[in-house]
């Protein structure tokens, strides 16, 4: 049995990490952080959690107490993990971070996206990207594991085939991206209340959003070239879910992208690609760590449009998270991972 720390334990990715692990047969949440509710029963503060955890109560951050578990899960605003993650790794224990602390392998790009120096530039050649699907080896032998953000996520998996094969023009690429509101975190922000996002959608950060060249890194990986990517950011009135339209222009139009898609995705367990035609929505992948993507040419010309959905605090994140876990501790990928989407 593993045993789990997970600091930031009273926002929305670690209720989820509490949720998916509650049904994981080989991993115990051991210790769990908050400075806001110390000694909180978990399933005081969260009901949905009623039944598990019923010995579980927030503790402040503490290396030590942190550094007796086999692997802390971060799930905390930027910067917290720099400054604990290297204590842990001493410590021998494994680091999973949520956040975007380790994703960009250059610290200056990183501090000049998040506006503050990088807290642990020593930590990132061994710091491993964990989208397993581009990933999975270095996965295994990693220590520290940055988790892909969300829009990252559905964009790469979108993209992937058609990089990977050399399909694209890399020079032109569009990712036109919605959001739900749980994207931005539980922290009490006026953009995120209901009389400001329950009913109206926007654009935003079309000048440039830090996930710009997390995604540019991951997409300059798999076409082994530079690349150009715009990326629009939208905040939509939903709670849960990330939809990604991607636009490219195809350099090769006799491909069939149909079987290409299903062809590289045959081996994986969490992508799902849909019948030709089809539209995924959101909802068939609320609570589920599944990207479903569908792949269009909608005049039959040299425009390819992708579709690509996921829950951001499933396989963007804590679902992700998990997944990373499994493999980094050689258990079976899906292990506590089987849920459904929840249809309506
Ligand atoms: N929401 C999403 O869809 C996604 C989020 N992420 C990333 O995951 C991370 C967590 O996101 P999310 O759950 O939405 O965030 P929330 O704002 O909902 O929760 C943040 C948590 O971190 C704790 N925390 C805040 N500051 C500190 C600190 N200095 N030291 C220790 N703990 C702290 C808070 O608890 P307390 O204040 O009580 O200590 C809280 O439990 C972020 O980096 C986010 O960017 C990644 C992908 C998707
Ligand atoms: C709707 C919303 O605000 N979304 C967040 C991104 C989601 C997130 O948490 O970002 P990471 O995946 O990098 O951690 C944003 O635009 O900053």
């Amino acid at each position: 049995m593993l045993k789990v720390g997970i600091v930031g334990g009273t926002g929305y990715t670690g209720v989820e990490l509490l949720r998916l692990l509650a049904q994981h047969p080989q991993a115990e949440v051991a210790v769990i952080t908050s400075r806001s509710e110390e000694d909180v029963r978990v399933c005081d503060m969260f009901p949905n959690l009623r039944g598990h955890y019923d010995q579980l109560a927030f503790s402040v951050p503490d290396a030590a107490t942190l550094g007796s578990c086999d692997v802390v899960f971060f799930a905390t605003p930027h910067g917290v993990a720099h400054a604990l993650a290297g204590e842990l790794l001493a410590a021998g224990t494994r680091v999973i971070d949520l956040s975007a602390d380790f994703r960009l392998k250059d610290a200056e790009e990183w501090a000049r996206w998040y506006g503050q120096p990088h807290g642990a530039p020593d930590l990132l050649p061994e710091a491993v990207y964990g989208l397993p699907e581009v990933n999975r080896e270095q996965i295994k032998t990693a220590r520290l594991i940055a988790v892909p953000g969300c829009y990252p996520t559905a964009t790469q998996l979108g993209f992937l085939p058609l990089l990977a094969n050399g399909l694209i023009d890399p020079s032109r690429l569009i990712a036109d991206c919605k959001s739900g509101v749980s994207g931005a975190g539980r922290g009490a922000k006026v953009g995120s209340l209901f009389c400001e996002a329950g009913e109206s959608m926007m654009a935003y950060s079309v000048k440039g959003h830090r996930h710009l060249p997390e995604i540019s890194q991951g997409l300059r990986q798999m076409a082994g070239k530079e690349v150009n990517l715009t990326f629009v950011p939208h905040l939509t009135p939903m709670i849960r879910g990330i939809h990604a339209t991607l636009y490219a222009n195809l350099l090769d139009t006799q491909v069939d992208l149909q079987a290409l898609y299903e062809q590289h995705y045959a081996q994986e367990p969490f992508v799902d690609v849909m019948p030709a035609g089809s539209h995924p929505e959101t909802r068939s992948v609320r609570g589920a760590n599944v990207c479903r993507i569908a792949v269009h040419r909608p005049q039959g010309g040299d425009l390819v449009v992708v579709l690509s959905v996921i829950d951001n605090l499933v396989k963007g994140a804590s679902g992700q998270a998990v997944q990373n876990m499994n493999i980094l501790f050689g258990l079976d990928e899906r292990m506590g991972l089987n849920q459904p989407g929840l249809l309506p």
